[in-house]
Order: structure tokens, then C-alpha cells, then sequence
């Protein structure tokens, strides 16, 4: 793709229907557990993209096969029944938190040396609270630089087990890596989280990818203390994977934003990823949404401002944020300051971003207020992070002159987001020219 994209605006509203590659964080904890199931598993409907592929690669480098088929949708994976077959390995995981954080747990099962590193901002993403938890269950893991970022150094001889307390305020991911690598410790496992734990839906999400492998956990309600039996070993299995909830998001925002139409298909209100909340902030901005049995429908109407908390849903702040612009009124997004963490500061990036656009934003540590005004057309900055050029591009397809600098960072999770993005405002319903290149 060229070094950055002007998105053309629709001339009438956007009606259509869109099934989203697969869910990153799905594809990539299916892959955990079946790379440590007994047995070969298939992994249906997997997300092809950086995140994904880092993953692959990592367990490939740890000895696990695993093939790809079905243009990267179908995964076969020969499980190693937790007993990792690699020594040693340098494994190269870009800017995947996922990745970084569930092989730094599953690598600590196996014997050997292990050393995993990432792209620049990967080396500023916190891991240390992660480590320490891990050692407090018998591992040796380190971070090489201070402040406890990557590189992460693992000599592993296996993971004990006991009772390990992590914190949960940074990132829920400390604690899901910890859960998905628990059941192959030689004791019992007991987590406990101090702090406040962020971005609940994952946990639960993690815990009901390991059952679908056979492993069932104890756990209170609000996920403070979880009880893992070791020899809880996973089995493999068939294991189809939802689209992506969070890509969802930006589709439904245009249907928002240019008071359209938009089907997203394969999700519904029982999806395992929180996501699908979105469209609840955007039914309290004046959509209207409509559950089926295998979709979501937001139908679009005159938006007003809301505030909400969005600490559960945080991948789709920015989406949000860039709802905002084009609604009546102030709208105020709170308890977030963990996305600081995240691909970039997001919420300094935002309140940049939306600035160029002729909001007025207010920043705090953890939120901020978009006072919108008229949007002006502006060229975005996407700093590396996916989820600012997507979701700057639903702008783009309501006011003109959006220009997104860098597409191509959406290959992290959406490589083919810009062409089916086009290919959905480009539909012979919609009148406009969509998200064409220039
Ligand atoms: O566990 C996961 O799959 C994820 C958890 C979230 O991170 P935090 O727990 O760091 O908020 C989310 O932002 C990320 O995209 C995926
Ligand atoms: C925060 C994200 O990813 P990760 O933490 O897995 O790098 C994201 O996809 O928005």
C-alpha cells in the first residue's frame, strides 16, 4: 500500500454486511492450548496477520508443528502434551502482547534457555508483574532492561506450581498467560490478583478456551483468586473461531456515523469476546441494534454524546473516540489508563489525532472528554497502531480530507482492512466511492 490513503466519503448512508477475519486473541490462546493438548487439534476460522503469525512461529521455534492450510484460516496443530520439545530458542514476537505474554508463561513449562524479544515499543510494554508471578511459582524468568520490559530471558526446568499473587491493573494478559500454562505445572496452581484486574472479558475468555480443551478451572466471580489442578492436561480438539469482535467495531461505527445499516456476521450476544459490547455505547448514543442468531445489526440515527467506562472494552476506545466527532455533545471516556500500555500511549494519540479533526479534548490520566466541532480534513497519524488507522478511517468515510498515514500497520491484526472496507461503502447500495487508494 502507498505511505498513506485519503478515504473517499460515502454520499448516502452505508448498508451492508461484513464477516470480519477471525479474533486475534481467540486464534492465538487456541493455539496455546492446542500446542500443549495431547493429540493434533484443528483450529477453524484463525486470524492471518502479524499477531498471529509471531505466534506461529514462536511455537514452531519451540518445537510444536503446526500447518497451515485454507489460506491461513485452518491450523493444525500436533500438541506436545506440555513438554515443550525445543532446548533453546530465540523467539521474535513484533508487537503482539498476546504473544509476548503467553509464550513468556508457556515457554517457563519446558528445559532449556529461551529468549523473547520484539520490535522498539514492544521493549517499553511492561512484562515484569508477569515474571515475578511466574518466579513466585518456581520459574526463572527475567527481564533484561529495568522498568521490566523485553527482552525476557526464561531459563525453564519446568514450572513447579504453588500460589503465585499477579498484578491485574496493567494488563489482563499477565493473568491469562499465567492461566493457559498453569494446568502443565507440577502442583496445583492458585492465582491470585492484586489490584484492580482490567479488561475482564478476556480472562473469561481465556478460561473458556482452556474447558473447550478440556481444562475446567475454580474461580470467584470477580476472577481475584482462580484454582488450577495440575494434571488438568488439555486435549486436542476442532475448535472454530469467532470473527473478530474488536475489527467488528469499526463497521459497526460507520453504519453509526453515516446513519446506515451495517450486518457483522458470525457474532452474536453470546460471543466470547467482550467486544460485542461496543454496540451497546453506541445503542446509548442513538443506534439501534438488532441481535440475531448469527449477527449483529446496528442500524444508525442522530448520535449524542455519552459518558462511559470502557475499562472492559478498551480495544474499541478508539472507535469510540472517533465516533464522537460526529455526535451532539461532549462525550466522556473513562477508566483507561491501562491502553497507555498498549501498541502506543492511545490516549495521547487520540487526543492528538482528534484535535487535527477540530475537536477539543481534554486529557486525563485515564480518559478523556471529545467536545466535538466541525471535523476538518487532516492527515492522521497512526504510530504504529492498527487501531488508530482503522478507526481514523470510519472518519474518513463520513467528512472529507481524512488522510491515514502508514495503512499498512493494520496488517497487525487487519491486513485486508482497507480493501473490505472499500468493498463494503463501495457496495452498489451506497453511492459513494469508499475507502479508495490515492
Ligand atoms: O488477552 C487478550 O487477548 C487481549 C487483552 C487486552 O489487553 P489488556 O489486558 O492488556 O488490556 C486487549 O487490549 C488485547 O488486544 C488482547
Ligand atoms: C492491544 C492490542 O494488542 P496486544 O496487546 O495483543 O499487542 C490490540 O490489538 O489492540
Amino acid at each position: 500500500m502507498p505511505d498513506e490513503i485519503e478515504i473517499q466519503p460515502v454520499k448516502k448512508p452505508v448498508v451492508g454486511e461484513i464477516r470480519p477475519p477471525g479474533s486475534k486473541s481467540i486464534t492465538n490462546r487456541a493455539l496455546i492450548c492446542a500446542a500443549l493438548a495431547e493429540g493434533k487439534s484443528e483450529l477453524q476460522g484463525a486470524l492471518d496477520s502479524e499477531d498471529t503469525q509471531v505466534m506461529i512461529d514462536g511455537l514452531r521455534a519451540l518445537g510444536i508443528s503446526v500447518n497451515v492450510a485454507d489460506s491461513g484460516q485452518t491450523l493444525q496443530v500436533v500438541g506436545c502434551g506440555g513438554n515443550l520439545p525445543a532446548k533453546a530458542a530465540e523467539i521474535f514476537v513484533g508487537n503482539s502482547g498476546t504473544t509476548i505474554r503467553f509464550l513468556t508463561a508457556a515457554v517457563t513449562l519446558g528445559q532449556g534457555k529461551f529468549r523473547l524479544d520484539g520490535v522498539e515499543r514492544m521493549r517499553e510494554r511492561p512484562i515484569g508483574d508477569l515474571a515475578s508471578a511466574l518466579n513466585q511459582l518456581g520459574a526463572d524468568v527475567r527481564c533484561e532492561r529495568d522498568g521490566g520490559c523485553p527482552p525476557v530471558k526464561v531459563a525453564a526446568r519446568g514450572l513447579q506450581g504453588g500460589v503465585a499473587t499477579v498484578r491485574g491493573d496493567i494488563s489482563s494478559q499477565f493473568l491469562s498467560g499465567l492461566l493457559m500454562a498453569a494446568p502443565c505445572a507440577e502442583e496445583d496452581v492458585i492465582l491470585r490478583v492484586a489490584g484492580k484486574l482490567v479488561s475482564i472479558p478476556y480472562v473469561r475468555m481465556t478460561l473458556r478456551v482452556m474447558e473447550s480443551f478440556g481444562v475446567k478451572t475454580q474461580f470467584a466471580s470477580d476472577f481475584c483468586e482462580i484454582q488450577i489442578p495440575s494434571q488438568g492436561r488439555y486435549q486436542a480438539c476442532r475448535y472454530a473461531i469467532e470473527p473478530d469482535a474488536s475489527a467488528a467495531s469499526y463497521f459497526w461505527a460507520v453504519a453509526a456515523v453515516t446513519g446506515g445499516k451495517v450486518t457483522v456476521r458470525g457474532l452474536n450476544s453470546q460471543s466470547l469476546q467482550g467486544d460485542v459490547a461496543f454496540v451497546k455505547c453506541l445503542q446509548s448514543m442513538g443506534c439501534q441494534i438488532e441481535y440475531q442468531e448469527d449477527a449483529i445489526t446496528v442500524q444508525g440515527g442522530p448520535l449524542s454524546g455519552i459518558d462511559v467506562d470502557m475499562n472492559a472494552i478498551s480495544d474499541t476506545v478508539q472507535t469510540l473516540a472517533v465516533v464522537a466527532l460526529f455526535a451532539k455533545g461532549t462525550t466522556r471516556i473513562r477508566n483507561i489508563a491501562h491502553i497507555r500500555h498498549k501498541e502506543t500511549d492511545r490516549i495521547a494519540a487520540l487526543a492528538t489525532e482528534l484535535r487535527k479533526l477540530g475537536a477539543k479534548v481534554a486529557e486525563y490520566p485515564g480518559g478523556l472528554d471529545i467536545i466535538p466541532g466541525e471535523v476538518l480534513p487532516a492527515t492522521i497519524d497512526t504510530y504504529n497502531d492498527h487501531r488508530m488507522a482503522m478507526s481514523f478511517a470510519v472518519a474518513g468515510i463520513k467528512a472529507r480530507g481524512v488522510v491515514i498515514r502508514d495503512p499498512d500497520c493494520t496488517a497487525k491484526t487487519y491486513p485486508k482492512f482497507f480493501t473490505e472496507l472499500g468493498s463494503l461503502t463501495n457496495d452498489r447500495q451506497n453511492s459513494g466511492h469508499g475507502a479508495n487508494l490515492h
